[in-house]
């Protein structure tokens, strides 16, 4: 039986707007649903909001510290609102591109509802049934909020609220200390709130290079932030307008409580079962073509857990075009997959851990790392703090890479380009650096493999050695 569209997307936001576009730039019938607005966390409660606040907290940063380089000012007087009017004006420059208007000029129908599949092939919005070759979820995820005591009478903020506060809170507790947390504790930090992070873990940004994650934890702190290790908030009671946190021993009163601690998959409202797509708590199980357990059904971006960022939805875009509307054989390959915290220092990072690589390949990991501190630009900035690591096998095979500094996530990309194109180490030393740049970090640490193995090389020193003594003693 024919059907209406090429593919029905579900979900307007970094992964559905790829496939949505692509789709319809490829002349296929393509329909979009959205149950709010095109756009998505990323737009609007995402990337783009905690960017912008970060910003503005990083100038309040320079400001407030500028008398090390001679510049002497009165304290910054951070007019909040004006610092979240910043953020909104980045919002909605950005939107028009993200517009239903510019999707239906591509030719897709955007179609306005909160649907579900009604069974394997059909999905209902809004009374219609959309009928399709092939489906794509593409719905995204939500804060996770921990079951603590009080907390939903107390009340609290997810990045869902918090980039449209009128007015700052003077303290706030920020419960997880992952990337949302640590990027937004700073922001309001900087920005006038007195922060205190509640980290289940010994230390913030579990999922990092150790080492790294420690250069980020001593800003926080250096910043002023109170940071609660290995800790769980297990009650909250509003007592004369504050909120008192019950943090193990610990009490805490502040005015706001920030949770990012975590996400969700949105997978509840699209009755899957009759679709015959399988899920769990992590997100729609898919095999690598991006397929779910209904073969038709594909999904991509947060909703299938995994690598919950922008660039990699947009990429499983990529690969969901590919196989849902042409022959499915294209595969999802997470070998060199980037990301940054934009915390100050940022801290970035592509492929394996020390421990990863060691766990994977044994002895024959090297580890070369370099202090941003010996490179001559970090010296001119005052941005000595961090270092870049470069993880190889012995022969120069680049197998992850992390950096944590200024502008880490900019001077990541030429290590992600080396790795993806399987090129070695040695290539970061054998183009031409500019001088003086922070990217001489990379060339600096790739350096250093060779210097190790020439260093092992006695054979090769000695005959260069004699060679030298030769070529002086035949010198008239
Ligand atoms: C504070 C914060 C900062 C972040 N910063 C970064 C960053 O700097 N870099 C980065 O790469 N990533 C960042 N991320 C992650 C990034 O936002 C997500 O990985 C990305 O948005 C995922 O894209 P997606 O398409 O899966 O979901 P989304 O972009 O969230 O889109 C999902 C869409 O589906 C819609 N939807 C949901 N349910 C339904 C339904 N039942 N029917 C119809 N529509 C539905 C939603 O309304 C939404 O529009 C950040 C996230 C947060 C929360
Ligand atoms: N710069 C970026 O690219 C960026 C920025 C923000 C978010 N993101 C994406 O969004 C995802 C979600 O971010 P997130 O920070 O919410 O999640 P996360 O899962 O990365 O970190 C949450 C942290 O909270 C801790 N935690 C959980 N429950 C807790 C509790 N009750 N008390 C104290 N700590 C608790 C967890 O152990 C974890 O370390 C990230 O994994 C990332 O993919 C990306």
């Amino acid at each position: 039986m024919a059907v209406d569209y090429d593919i029905v997307i579900i979900g307007g936001g970094s992964g559905g707007l790829v496939v949505a576009s692509a789709a319809a730039q490829l002349n296929a019938k393509v329909a979009l649903v959205e149950k709010d607005r095109l756009g998505g966390d990323c737009l609007w409660f995402g990337c783009v909001p905690s960017k912008s606040l970060l910003h503005a907290s990083r100038v309040a940063h320079e400001v407030k510290n500028s008398s090390r380089f001679g510049i002497y000012t009165t304290p910054p007087d951070i007019q909040f609102v004006e610092a979240t009017g910043h953020v909104q004006k980045v919002i909605s420059t950005i939107q028009p591109h993200d517009s239903p208007e510019r999707f239906e000029s591509l030719g897709v129908e955007v179609i306005f509802g909160e649907g579900q599949f009604k069974d394997e092939k059909t999905f209902s919005v809004n009374g219609r049934d959309l009928k399709a070759r092939a489906f794509v979820v593409s719905t995204g995820s939500r804060p996770k909020v921990p079951p603590i005591e009080g907390l939903e009478e107390a009340g609290f903020l997810t990045n869902e609220q918090v980039f449209s506060l009128k007015e700052r809170p003077e303290s706030l507790a920020v419960i997880g200390a992952g990337p949302i947390g640590c990027e937004l504790g700073q922001a309001f930090h900087r920005l006038g709130s007195q922060v205190t992070m509640v980290s289940s873990r010994d230390h913030i940004l579990p999922k990092e290079d150790p080492e790294a994650a420690l250069v980020v934890e001593k800003q926080l702190e250096a910043d002023g932030i109170n940071l609660l290790r290995g800790a769980r908030a297990q009650k909250v009671e509003v007592i004369d307008g504050k909120k008192h946190l019950w943090v193990g021993d610990e009490e805490v009163v502040v005015d706001e409580i920030l949770i990012s601690s975590g996400r969700v998959p949105n997978v509840h409202s699209l009755n899957l079962a009759a679709a015959g797509v399988k899920y769990n708590e992590q997100g729609i199980e898919v095999n690598e073509k991006l397929q779910t357990s209904n073969n038709r059904i594909y999904a991509c971006g947060d909703v299938i857990g995994g690598y919950q960022f922008t660039h990699v939805a947009g990429y499983e875009a990529g690969v969901v075009v590919q196989n849902a509307l042409f022959f499915p054989s294209a595969k999802a390959d997470y070998r060199v997959v980037p990301w940054a915290t934009f915390t100050e220092p940022e801290l970035a990072r592509v492929g394996l851990t020390e421990k990863q690589a060691r766990d994977r390949y044994g002895d024959d990991v090297e580890i070369l790392k370099q202090e941003f501190a010996d490179v001559d630009r970090a010296q001119a900035e005052g941005a000595t703090e961090g270092f870049a690591k470069i993880i190889t096998t012995g022969k120069g095979e680049i197998l992850g890479a992390h950096i944590v500094g200024s502008s880490a996530g900019e001077i990541i990309h030429e290590v992600i380009m080396a790795m993806k194109h399987n090129l070695p180490v040695s290539a970061l030393t054998g183009i031409i650096h500019i001088y003086p740049t922070l990217s001489e970090v990379n060339s600096k640490a790739a350096l250093q493999l060779k210097k190790r193995n020439y260093a092992k090389n006695t054979q090769l020193q000695n005959t260069l050695r004699k060679l030298f003594g030769f070529l002086r003693s035949i010198n008239s």
